[in-house]
């Protein structure tokens, strides 16, 4: 298979499909179609779409296991014309969760990023696709404090308070395996959280901050109290706070041992706006994010 980037265009030339043992039929029909990815109705099919996009940027090095999955289940796919009721877009995550949990030897996962960023959305899909349990740290503060939420401990104790409690509970996630845990957002100005999260692998989704603001702005503050003010309309304010926020911590999110960056997802999958990934797509490329991370450190 030959993978060709020609402008926005994603085309695979399938080359020497005998290799691959396909049958006689196949092999004179299709040994030089051109599968143009443009061509296909793949809005629905964002998480094929990315593996592809994997394999397309993999194919110089012929490094890309997933290139066999193509030939193997794909193709024949394609090859039927019945794309959109045979390809199961929850069957690459599933595939790729397998492969990834037997690498991590129980190794949690710690999801940071920023508020709204999606950690406890596609920290729940991820945990599912791994068979590990998922946990909150949040939610752990808030059952920790008999049920006192987040925004509530922010009021009576302040900021420090929530912190030292956030602290606590994630030295005792760290303590148990096999877990994604979703982190609070501003977890990562303590360098001894990353004392007990550099005990698993830790992975930073990176989501452009207007795309937050919009998310934040239709779900409301309340429950995030350094975003919750008075003042303003709700976009311009999560804005301006996730902005200062922000700042403050993209070196320490940087510190993380992967990173999904939504913006370049997005240019992958050819989408305008970052919004219109969805979460199964965010975790399919967390797990290929940290087979990488794994390969690239030999760990
Ligand atoms: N990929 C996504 N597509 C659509 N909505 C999402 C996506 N990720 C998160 N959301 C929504 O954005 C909001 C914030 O997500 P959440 O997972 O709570 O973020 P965090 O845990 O990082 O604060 C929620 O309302 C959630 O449903
Ligand atoms: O960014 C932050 O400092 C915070 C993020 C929140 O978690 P989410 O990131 O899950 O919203 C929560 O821990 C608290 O409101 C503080």
């Amino acid at each position: 298979m030959e993978a060709m980037g020609g402008g926005s265009a994603l085309q695979f030339r399938v080359k020497q499909p005998k290799l691959f043992g396909f049958n006689h039929k196949y092999k004179k029909e299709h040994s030089l179609q051109l599968i143009n990815l443009n061509d296909l109705n793949l809005k629905t099919h964002t998480n094929f779409k990315l593996l592809l996009s994997h394999c397309h940027k993999d194919s110089q090095n012929q490094s890309c296991s997933d290139i066999f999955f193509f030939f193997f289940f794909v193709a024949p796919i394609l090859q039927s014309g019945n794309f959109g009721a045979s390809f199961d877009g929850d069957w690459l995550l599933k595939t790729k969760g397998k492969e990834v949990t037997s690498c991590l030897n129980g190794r949690n996962i710690y999801l940071v990023g920023m508020m709204g960023s999606g950690k406890t959305t596609v920290g729940k899909i991820l945990s599912e696709s791994l068979s590990y349990l998922f946990n909150d740290s949040d939610d752990y503060v808030e059952e920790a404090m008999g049920g006192t939420s987040v925004a509530q401990i922010f009021k009576q104790g302040g900021e420090s308070i929530f912190r030292e409690y956030e602290t606590e509970a994630l030295q005792k996630l760290s303590m148990m395996p096999r877990q994604v845990v979703a982190t609070g957002g501003g977890a990562v100005i303590r360098p001894i959280n990353w004392r007990y999260m550099r005990q698993g692998i830790t992975v930073f989704l990176d989501v452009p901050l207007d795309a937050l603001a919009r998310r934040i702005a239709a779900v409301g503050t309340d429950t995030r109290p350094l975003l919750h003010f008075d003042s303003g309309d709700a976009y311009t304010k999560a804005f301006m706070r996730l902005l200062t926020l922000s700042k403050k911590r993209s070196e320490a999110y940087a510190n993380a041992d992967a990173t999904v960056s939504l913006l370049t997802l997005a240019a992958s999958l050819q989408l305008e706006d970052v919004l219109d990934i969805t979460p199964i797509t965010i975790a399919t490329e967390v797990l290929v994010q940290i087979e990488k991370y794994l390969r690239d450190n030999n760990r």
